[in-house]
């Protein structure tokens, strides 16, 4: 039984969770990673809705963008007032939850303080580094950011224009944008809030560009906040979403910074001006990886409300009457409506769970990288690079099903979704435009099929699949009796077909036409291989997390995890169907598997969204109001709108008033 149920809720919504098969408690528990972690969850949010400062004056739909900005500085500086009620350790759990239930998706000036300028710090900074930066940027005493794309690159780091010139007579460097298209533009934070930055910039040395490489550098003065001579800065102007954020430009006038100002964890520069090269090359790439990997998370979370919301709302929606005089039925009750809601919700859970695992992956890298051990990076990189695009694409896509799915009043901002989609889906840009990202797994996939080719393979787990022999046919009899390791198998031949077009491909071209231009004419094929062996990743690693759940809730999430299967198998039937892998039967089959799944799904849907915890504080979404009464809501939610404060606005004195009159005395 839910804990949810309470008096005054909406009667449907109230209705379906009494249908729950299974403790919603208990589900919460299994999906947040244990009852210690839920427990804490539940401390965190009673500290938030008790706190007065956390609150918004209304809500920031209806605040201008210097008032969005200026409220989420305010909540901001408290937020990070009262760290010591989170476990600062546990950014991933404690600390993206704090900041979801304060910060709302409107990020904020101290985002990429906290998401990259202190990462930056701990990853890339030399032993006297660290001393000197850190305890200021925790303290907060600096505020940065990271100040990589340009406005003429934001892709081709090899190509930034910002260039760092050492010069050792005075041991300083010397920073430059030599163009306009030099100007850093986007960093978030960077336009009026922080002082300081990583600058990304090229680096010379004894007259040689050794590449890009990170600086801290100051920007503003510490007592006025005036930039510093040399320094130019602004805001970008307002973007899709994430309007709290003061992204921004920064131009360099050979502004000089001392030597020490290069992070030198990895590359150096001697006084004299002597480089010492990396021990990988890509190590100074690390923060990106960082946050790719917690954007896994953070997207999960955003498909998973936009499924809560659509969930919620369809149970208490009443709308056709297919039996007339019977009255009308929940949407939620029309298959189509489960088809279009129910796979985002079960792509929510696949993200989640892949969140954990690329979660731990990254940090046994951070400890192999503690002794000097780069041999993970690669994977880790192809894996984080693959999942944010996959990921952030299907959520985009995923938020605005659940947004259609509840018709007008899903195109109300008092949705949420477009503020869920406005935030989500930035996500395929931001840390490595998507396709770009696909075509870095596509480079690791290529070496694996070449090594399989060669017949030397000793393939890493994760694309182990290639180097199988797999059947000819699949081995798919009735969907009943369709198991995790068919599902597999089928999935991995399909993943395993498109790599090897591809390569195949990419080698065919490459005898005929120059590298590079082979490698763009499989560009397409490539990047359709790097998302196959991404959702190959995502379905295997949700079918073992389902696996090993307990009895009571695998009864349930079975299902969904094979929605989430059935539904990749269905939508891509072409491919299965190639040369005769499945027979037009077989798919069907799987079509059936997924309409049962929905119909499984239906009578514990509205638990299985409970089970993500989300409170309303942190859904910020009218229409997905626990207790369902949302007509009452939205009433009262509209008269925030500015354009109530009074029942006759200036605008009609001016212009509809003197019209109407005038046609009036024509009549
Ligand atoms: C405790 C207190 C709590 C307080 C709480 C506060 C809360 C704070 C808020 C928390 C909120 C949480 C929410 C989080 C998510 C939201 C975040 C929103 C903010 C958005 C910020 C955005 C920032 C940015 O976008 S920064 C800019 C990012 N830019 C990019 O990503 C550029 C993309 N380009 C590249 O990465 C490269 O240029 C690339 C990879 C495309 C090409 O690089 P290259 O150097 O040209 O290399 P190439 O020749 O292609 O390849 C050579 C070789 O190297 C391999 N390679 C490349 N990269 C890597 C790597 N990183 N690691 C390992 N290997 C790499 C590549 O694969 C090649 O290999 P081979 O094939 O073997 O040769
Ligand atoms: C919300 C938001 C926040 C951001 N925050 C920051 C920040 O804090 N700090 C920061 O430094 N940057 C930030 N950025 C910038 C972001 O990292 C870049 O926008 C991103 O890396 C893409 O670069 P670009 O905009 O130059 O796109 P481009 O690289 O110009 O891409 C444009 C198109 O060209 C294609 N393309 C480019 N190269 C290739 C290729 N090699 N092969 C095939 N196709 C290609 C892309 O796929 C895309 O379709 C932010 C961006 C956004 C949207």
């Amino acid at each position: 039984m839910s804990r949810w149920i309470q008096n005054g809720d909406n009667v449907d919504i109230t209705k379906e969770r009494k249908n729950a098969t299974f403790n919603t408690e208990r589900m919460s528990a299994w999906i947040h990673g244990g009852d210690e972690v839920l427990k804490r969850r539940r401390e965190i949010l009673d500290y938030v809705k008790s706190n007065p400062d956390f609150k918004d004056p209304i809500p920031v739909e209806f605040l201008s963008r210097e008032e969005r900005v200026s409220n989420g500085t305010r909540k901001i500086v408290k937020m990070t007032d009262n760290t010591d009620q989170i476990d600062g350790a546990d950014f991933f759990g404690e600390g993206m939850y704090f900041q979801s239930l304060v910060m709302g998706r409107d990020l904020h000036p101290l985002s990429l303080h906290y998401i990259m300028f202190l990462p930056t710090l701990q990853g890339q900074t030399d032993d006297e580094q660290l001393d000197e930066w850190l305890p200021k940027a925790i303290a907060r005493s600096i505020v940065g950011t990271y100040a990589q794309t340009e406005l003429g690159h934001g892709t081709n780091l090899s190509k930034l224009e910002t260039t760092a010139t050492y010069d050792p007579s005075t041991q300083e460097f010397v920073l430059h944008s030599p163009t306009i298209t030099a100007a850093k533009w986007w960093p978030g934070g960077l336009g009026k809030s922080s002082n300081h930055a990583i600058v990304v910039a090229q680096l010379y040395t004894k007259g040689q560009c050794k590449g890009p490489h990170p600086f801290i550098v100051q920007l503003r003065d510490l007592e006025t906040h005036k930039p510093m001579k040399g320094v130019r800065l602004g805001d970008i102007g307002p973007k899709l979403g994430i309007n709290g954020s003061d992204n921004g430009f920064l131009l360099f006038d050979k502004y000089r910074i001392p030597r020490k100002a290069m992070l030198m964890r990895y590359s150096k520069v001697q006084p004299d001006g002597t480089y010492i090269a990396p021990a990988h090359s890509k190590l100074g790439y690390g923060t990106m990886v960082f946050v790719r990997s917690i954007m896994i998370k953070d997207q999960a979370t955003q498909l998973g409300a936009a499924a809560t919301i659509a969930t919620r709302y369809s149970a208490v929606r009443r709308q056709g009457e297919p039996v007339v005089g019977n009255g009308e039925i929940q949407i939620l009750d029309y298959q189509t409506q489960q088809y279009r809601v129910f796979p985002q919700l079960a792509r929510a859970f696949a993200f989640l769970f892949a969140a954990y695992e690329i979660r731990d992956l990254y940090l046994r890298l951070t400890e192999e990288l503690t002794h000097g051990n780069t041999e993970l990076l690669p994977e880790i990189h192809a894996l984080s690079s693959g999942l944010k695009s996959v990921v952030s694409w299907d959520t985009a896509q995923g938020i605005e099903q659940c947004r259609l799915s509840c018709g007008g009043h899903g195109y109300s901002q008092a949705s949420a979704f477009p503020e869920i989609y406005g935030y989500a889906v930035g996500g395929c840009t931001y840390e490595g435009e998507n396709l770009v990202m696909l075509l870095q797994v596509a480079r690791y996939l290529v070496k694996a099929a070449e090594e399989t080719r060669k017949g030397t393979s000793n393939l890493a787990e994760i694309c182990g699949y290639i180097s199988k022999t797999g059947r000819r046919t699949s081995s798919l009899t009735s969907i009943a009796n369709y198991t995790t390791d068919q599902i597999i198998e089928d999935l991995e031949h399909v993943a395993r077909k498109q790599v090897f077009h591809a390569y195949d491909k990419l080698k065919k071209a490459q005898q005929h036409v120059k590298p590079e231009d082979a490698w763009n004419q499989s560009s397409v094929e490539l990047a359709k291989a790097s998302r196959w062996h991404v959702r190959l990743y995502l379905v295997k690693t949700f079918l073992k997390k389902v696996d090993k759940a307990p009895e009571d809730l695998k009864k349930v999430m079975i299902h969904v995890a094979r929605l989430y299967a059935f539904d990749i198998i269905s939508s891509s039937s072409g491919n299965f169907l190639e040369e005769g892998y499945m027979r037009p039967d077989q798919i069907t089959e799987i079509k059936e598997g997924v309409y049962e799944c929905l119909a499984k799904i239906r009578p514990v849907a509205v638990s299985l969204v409970d089970s993500w915890d989300y409170d309303d504080l942190e859904l910020k979404s009218v229409l997905g109001k626990r207790d369902g009464n949302v007509y009452e809501a939205l009433l009262q939610w509209a008269q925030n709108s500015q354009l109530n404060k009074s029942d006759v606005i200036p605008t009609f004195e001016k212009y509809l008033g003197p019209m109407m009159k005038d046609a009036r005395s024509k009549l």
